[in-house]
């Protein structure tokens, strides 16, 4: 896909996001990457009203070439870039439930929501919590950094999701079924549930090549 192609790309994602709420207000941003650097959403920007010319295009060290400021948090999709050579997108959003969970004590930080059902295990396996950072801290990169190499999901503390994906659906449509089981998690909190078992998340992953 082109450059032109990837900037509507990013606006039409996140004008579904934004729709089905899943990035209020200003909040959540959207990378692509790029054979040489990155574009990204601006910072500030609400992703529902993105306006492609004015996406924000990095070079491959990082430096503004075209575009408004980049969002605060483009050093920390930089550094889930760095770590997982196969992404070609990222996610991050502000998406109620799994911001909910972020904020539950007693999680386990290694793996936040139970395999509920199969599409969670295939989007996103298991879920890492990263211990709170104030949006936009330089220090979140060296945070994820090490957990990167081994998720392509990671829960934010007290703020909310950031998901890598091969391409931008593939990145959306596992933050979408994160979210998802998030609700389910909360709405399941006083009932009794049986998440899926060891067998059933090995055959998952036989049949569908998963890397979880
Ligand atoms: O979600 C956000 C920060 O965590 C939004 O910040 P930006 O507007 O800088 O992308
Ligand atoms: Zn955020």
């Amino acid at each position: 896909m082109n450059e032109s192609a990837l900037r509507e790309q990013i606006c039409e994602c996140g004008r579904v996001l934004y729709q089905r709420g899943l990035a209020p207000g200003s909040s959540g941003n959207i990378s692509v990457r790029l054979d040489d650097g990155w574009l990204l959403t601006p910072t500030n920007a609400c992703l529902g009203r993105l306006d492609p010319a004015r996406l924000s295009r990095l070079d491959a060290n990082g430096r503004l070439v075209s575009g408004d400021a980049p969002t605060k948090e483009a050093f920390l999709h930089r550094a889930m870039y760095e770590e997982r050579g196969g992404a070609g997108a990222i996610v991050h959003l502000h998406s109620t439930h799994a911001a909910a969970v972020s904020c539950m004590a007693g999680l386990d930080a290694c793996d936040c929501l139970p395999p509920l059902t199969a599409y969670y295990v295939m989007k996103i396996g298991r879920l890492p919590l990263v211990p709170y950072h104030r949006p936009g801290d330089p220090a979140l990169a060296e945070a994820i950094r090490d957990i990167a190499k081994r998720h392509h999901a990671l829960l934010l503390a007290n703020h909310g999701p950031v998901v890598a994906g091969k391409d931008l659906d593939a990145a959306m449509y596992a933050a979408e079924e994160l979210e998802e089981t998030a609700k389910l998690f909360l709405l399941l909190r006083n009932v009794p549930t049986s998440p899926l078992n060891a067998a059933q998340i090995e055959e998952l992953k036989a049949a569908f090549h998963l890397d979880i």
